[in-house]
């Protein structure tokens, strides 16, 4: 289990993250959604000690994860961040096959191959094994960049807005590969998302944030409420339940405070 205890951030004099309490439950999938700004991947961040905890603690399995060597941390908790503007000149293989560090430091053992090999086929991204980073698409090069957090073969996925730039059927592709994760490998994934219909659809509990606060969490079904969507993202909204599942429809509504 993660669990985040009074967590403060600032940036300089900005404080961002303000006495986060939360905790992610295992082997489900928790999405945290919010306004832009609200603080999501400062949290993930600091989750994924990409950033340092300034004030409160965060535990993984009841440890203090600044107790914990980075390289076994890296053995049990993979992080992808937003990487929109890197260009590498590297293959898929050679970008999924970083995922494999903390076990290889660098010399690729059969079993790493094999986790690579299995990162690629999990995505459907054998046929762009060898193509390079720096030539796909950004569908494609955030696909690349899942496989390499999958490769990683951790118990914990922390994932800054994996549907970025993706398309209707890969976006339901990756979160159906992200449900598999949790419901048949037992791994616990924590998300970034901005869609609602996603985070409605696919994830079991959700952390709404609002002002580096959080506002409101819960299982999907407490949360995912016209009353709680519209007072956390200041906008008028339906949330209809179909035989499919659940459509948070935003469009034409009124926003409020704002110009019709
Ligand atoms: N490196 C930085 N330096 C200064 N301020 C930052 C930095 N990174 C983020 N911030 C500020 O911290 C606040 C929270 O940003 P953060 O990226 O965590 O929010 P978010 O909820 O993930 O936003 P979004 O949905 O827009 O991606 C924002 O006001 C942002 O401007």
């Amino acid at each position: 289990m993660i669990t985040v205890n009074n967590l403060h951030h600032s940036y300089g004099a900005k404080p961002v993250l303000k006495n986060v309490t939360t905790q992610f439950p295992e082997h489900q999938i928790t999405s945290l959604i919010g306004p832009n700004g609200a603080g999501k991947s400062t949290l993930l961040m600091s989750i994924g000690r990409l950033l340092n905890i300034q004030q409160g603690e965060v535990l993984l399995k009841g440890t203090a994860i600044h107790n914990i060597p980075l390289k076994d941390y890296a053995k049990q908790v993979a992080t992808m961040r937003q990487f929109n503007s890197l260009n590498l000149r590297l293959t898929v293989r050679e970008l999924v096959a970083f995922g494999r560090f903390p076990y290889s430091q660098g010399a690729l053992t059969k079993a790493d191959h094999c986790a690579i090999d299995e990162a690629l086929s999990f995505l459907a991204l054998q046929s762009l094994a060898n193509a390079f980073i720096d030539e796909l698409s950004g569908g494609q090069r955030q696909m690349a960049f899942l496989a390499m957090a999958i490769a990683q073969q951790t118990d914990y996925l922390l994932l800054d807005e994996p549907l970025n730039n993706l398309d209707m059927k890969h976006a339901v592709s990756i979160m159906r590969a992200l449900r598999h994760l949790c419901d048949d490998f037992k791994r616990t994934v924590v998300l970034v998302v901005h869609d609602i219909n996603f985070a409605a659809n696919y994830s079991d509990y959700i952390v709404g944030m609002k002002q580096g606060a959080v506002h409101c969490e819960g299982p999907v079904e407490e949360v995912v409420t016209a009353q709680r969507l519209k007072a956390l993202y200041e906008l008028d909204l339906e949330v209809l339940k179909t035989s499919q599942g659940t459509v948070c429809n935003y469009f034409n509504f009124n926003l409020q405070g704002e110009y019709k």
